[in-house]
């Protein structure tokens, strides 16, 4: 079995990436992520300043989950460039870097500048943050969204990805696939971000389980598998020429496996990330593997966008 993937000038030995914002907020999770079975890793989602985020606690787990209210912390955009620019891109694993700028100037300055460092990494511009109180996602705004792109196209004159929210409506699915459509840069959509604004609930103390926005917060893990895997299928059926990345919901070989299935180029891994680390890279690995033997497929593309219908 080959898990190797070759996609818009990248080689990854096998699918896996952690997800934006999981484990890649410091030089040091990084350089763990590196050294883990991840085929490629990409950073936190940057800002033009570095952010503290949200108080705390402000990321909660459940059997089934979890919940997350960060506020984008991170180191600001320079210090994630200065690391693409010492990273050894030759012999290392793909570096791929999340944006998201939290205006459309922050968005250009920051792109601008990756643009004219000329590195050999992949951007995923963030669309979907969910936890920015007072601020709607861009991605929910679609003449937004289009007039973004366009801009960005402008002044990064490479492909590059966007992260893109759940969408629950076929209208929507085709809305924001005729944003895409009508962007050449756009050369991956990652889908899914987490579920927007959920609510957790304790039981026994009668509260809720983090402190941001009253207890509300993007929601990830095993409850978000069945719509991340309709909005990995619809995006990829909708964009035949882009690659779709998909994230949401995978803690095991066989959620890989459906994704892959439902049209997906290679995936990102975060809640099972978040709570097992990166060992569950190679533990995922392994059991996509094991369930390609059992079902005789020896490459990806064998069964990749192949999901039947009834
Ligand atoms: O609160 C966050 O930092 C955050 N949390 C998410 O679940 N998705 C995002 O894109 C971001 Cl930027």
């Amino acid at each position: 079995v080959d898990l190797a993937v070759a996609w818009l000038g990248i080689q990854m030995d096998n699918p896996l990436i952690n997800a934006s914002g999981v484990m890649c907020r410091t030089v040091e999770e990084l350089e763990a992520l590196r050294h883990s079975a991840a085929g490629a890793l990409i950073t936190k989602s940057c800002t033009l300043e570095p952010r503290k985020g949200n108080p705390e606690p402000r990321y909660a787990s459940t059997a089934l989950g979890s919940i997350n209210s960060m506020g984008l912390p991170n180191a600001g955009y320079r210090y994630y460039l200065d690391y693409a620019r010492r990273y050894d891109h030759e012999h290392g694993k793909p570096l791929l870097m999340s944006v998201s700028g939290m205006s459309l100037e922050d968005n250009l300055e920051m792109m601008a500048a990756f643009d004219e460092a000329a590195l050999p990494v992949l951007v995923e511009l963030n669309l979907s943050c969910p936890n920015l109180p007072g601020k709607p996602q861009i991605g929910y705004d679609f003449e937004a969204s289009a007039r973004l792109l366009a801009e960005v196209s402008k002044v990064y004159r490479r492909p590059f990805g966007v992260k893109l929210p759940p969408y629950f409506d076929p209208v929507h699915f085709g809305e924001m696939a005729d944003v895409l459509d009508g962007c050449p840069s756009i050369g991956f959509v990652t889908c899914i971000n987490s579920i927007g604004n959920g609510l957790v609930i304790d039981l026994e103390r009668e509260s809720v389980v983090i402190r941001p926005k009253d207890g509300l917060g993007g929601i990830g893990g095993d409850y978000v598998l069945p719509t991340a895997l309709a909005n990995v299928r619809e995006f990829a059926r909708r964009l035949p020429g882009r690659h779709v990345i998909g994230c949401g919901g995978i803690r095991s070989g066989r959620e890989a496996f459906m994704h892959i299935l439902a049209g997906a180029t290679v995936v990102q891994v975060g809640t099972c990330l978040y709570e097992e680390g990166p060992a569950c890279l190679a533990r995922i690995r392994d059991e996509l593997v094991y369930l390609m033997q059992d079902k005789g497929y020896r490459t990806l593309t064998d069964f990749r966008g192949r999901l039947r219908t009834l």
